[in-house]
């Protein structure tokens, strides 16, 4: 097989294996590109990761060429090839050449490469004209009517427009200074403290890996730990650590930190970027919704990274509106309103409190704050903690901090995070 070949046959596996076991891409890429060399590795779930960003495009585009659906390995294989077309700017006789060999080699081979075949030529036949003319991609019904009722339409578009544009490599610095570590890799600083380069080198080559100079984090992922401003030879409870990005922006800052996370196995990749940055924390692999620290010392700051739908990061997980749904919601925010209970059981009388997630649902952010303030009558909003460098106005709201997709479009935009700054009473 040729080497475009086998890069386009570990994309369709890979697009099969996401759409129909709904498994996310960090599962369904490596079965699929072992064996092939890194250039391919990269293509193939490049091309994986753009189809599924331009999966609805691509289905409205051929449906005038289909009287009836066809079996979904047959359905990929045109959808991979559109956007290699029209999005990636492949020549379209490689590409429809590609598909027909890729259909050919599955069931009912001759006749699926001769419906490939006619359904692609007509099809590119029409043009970008008609792919730029049809509607952008849009996010599920669960997921869009209950942004549609917070921000509205226009905003809706801009999200769902964001999340069209693979998202810049961000990295935060451990000494702090963004500008410094910017200069160094002819990079670009961004206001809130993070560094951000545009295009995606292989991290162990660039200056400063070895010597963990700095962690891969987005922008505004990076802002939870800033609101939290942990102070040197503070105790600081991070109660959902792993992989430990926030771990290690408390840790740099000087705190006494406590990292704890339900799963062992992700811990370990806490234990690794703590090593790497030669940074320190006491690690605890618990439920943090029973644990009890030694002796009932409460912390000066918990922090609360709580598990979420992850819808604010879809730009790096393009896969997520087709694998999820609204059924584990309930569940998911059942544990954050505990995980935030838990958090101010464990924080002294004056002690602060940083809830978060990295999703773009109120559900899983704005709305839980006045239940939990009604919960916790000790429980204050210390919205002054929000006013942080970078952070504009508008980002804040009557809860917290909302950050999202088509913000800072300009430069690339940010994951989509809510941030909420809470406080003991004394
Ligand atoms: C959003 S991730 C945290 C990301 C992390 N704060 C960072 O910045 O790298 C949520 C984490 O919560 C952990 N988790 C889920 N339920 C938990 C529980 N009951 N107790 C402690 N950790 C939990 C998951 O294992 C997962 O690692």
């Amino acid at each position: 097989m040729s080497k475009g070949l086998a890069a386009r046959a570990a994309a369709l596996d890979i697009l099969v294996t996401v759409l129909e076991r709904r498994l996310p891409l960090s599962e369904a890429v490596p079965p699929a590109v072992a064996g092939l060399e890194p250039a391919e590795r990269a293509r193939a779930a490049r091309l994986a990761g753009e189809t599924l960003r331009w999966l609805d495009r691509a289905d409205r585009m051929l449906k005038p060429f289909l009287s009836r659906p066809p079996p979904l390995r047959v359905r990929n294989v045109l959808r991979l090839a559109l956007v290699e077309i029209f999005v990636a700017q492949a020549p379209p006789h490689a590409a429809v050449d590609a598909a027909v060999s890729l259909a050919r080699r599955g069931p009912r081979g001759k006749a699926m490469a001769g419906l490939v075949n006619a359904v692609l030529r007509r099809a590119t036949a029409e043009g970008p004209e008609r792919w730029e003319a049809l509607a952008l991609p849009r996010l599920p019904k669960w997921l869009r009517a209950p942004l549609l009722k917070r921000w509205g339409r226009e905003v809706v578009e801009a999200i769902e427009a964001a999340h069209l544009r693979p998202a810049p490599l961000d990295l935060t610095p451990r000494d702090g200074d963004a500008q410094a570590l910017a200069e160094r890799l002819g990079a670009m600083a961004l206001p809130t403290g993070s560094v951000r380069l545009q295009d995606s080198p292989q991290l162990s080559a660039l200056p400063g890996y070895a010597e963990g100079a700095w962690w891969v984090q987005d922008a505004a992922a990076a802002l939870p730990a800033r609101v939290l401003a942990a102070k040197p030879g503070e105790r600081v409870l991070d109660l959902c650590a792993a992989p430990g990005g926030k771990t290690m922006q408390l840790a740099a800052a000087g705190a006494q930190v406590t990292a704890l996370d339900l799963s062992p196995e992700r811990l370990e990749r806490v234990a690794e970027n703590l090593a790497r940055t030669g940074l320190q924390s006491e690690l605890v692999a618990a439920d943090a919704l029973v644990w009890e620290p030694p002796g009932g010392a409460l912390f000066d700051a918990v922090l609360v990274d709580a598990p979420c739908s992850a819808t604010g990061t879809i730009r790096r997980h393009p896969e997520l509106p087709h694998i999820r749904d609204a059924r584990r919601l309930g569940e998911l925010t059942a544990l954050q309103a505990r995980l935030l209970d838990r958090a101010a059981a464990l924080t002294r009388p004056g002690g602060r409190i940083v809830f978060c997630t990295c999703s773009l649902l109120p559900a899983e952010g704005e709305d839980h704050i006045a239940t939990a303030l009604a919960r916790n009558p000790a429980l204050q909003l210390d919205s002054v903690a929000l006013d942080l460098p970078g952070v504009e106005p508008g980002w804040i709201g009557a809860e917290g901090l909302r950050t999202r997709p088509d913000y800072w479009g300009e430069i690339g935009g940010m994951d989509g995070f809510f941030i909420a700054a809470l406080r003991k009473s004394a």
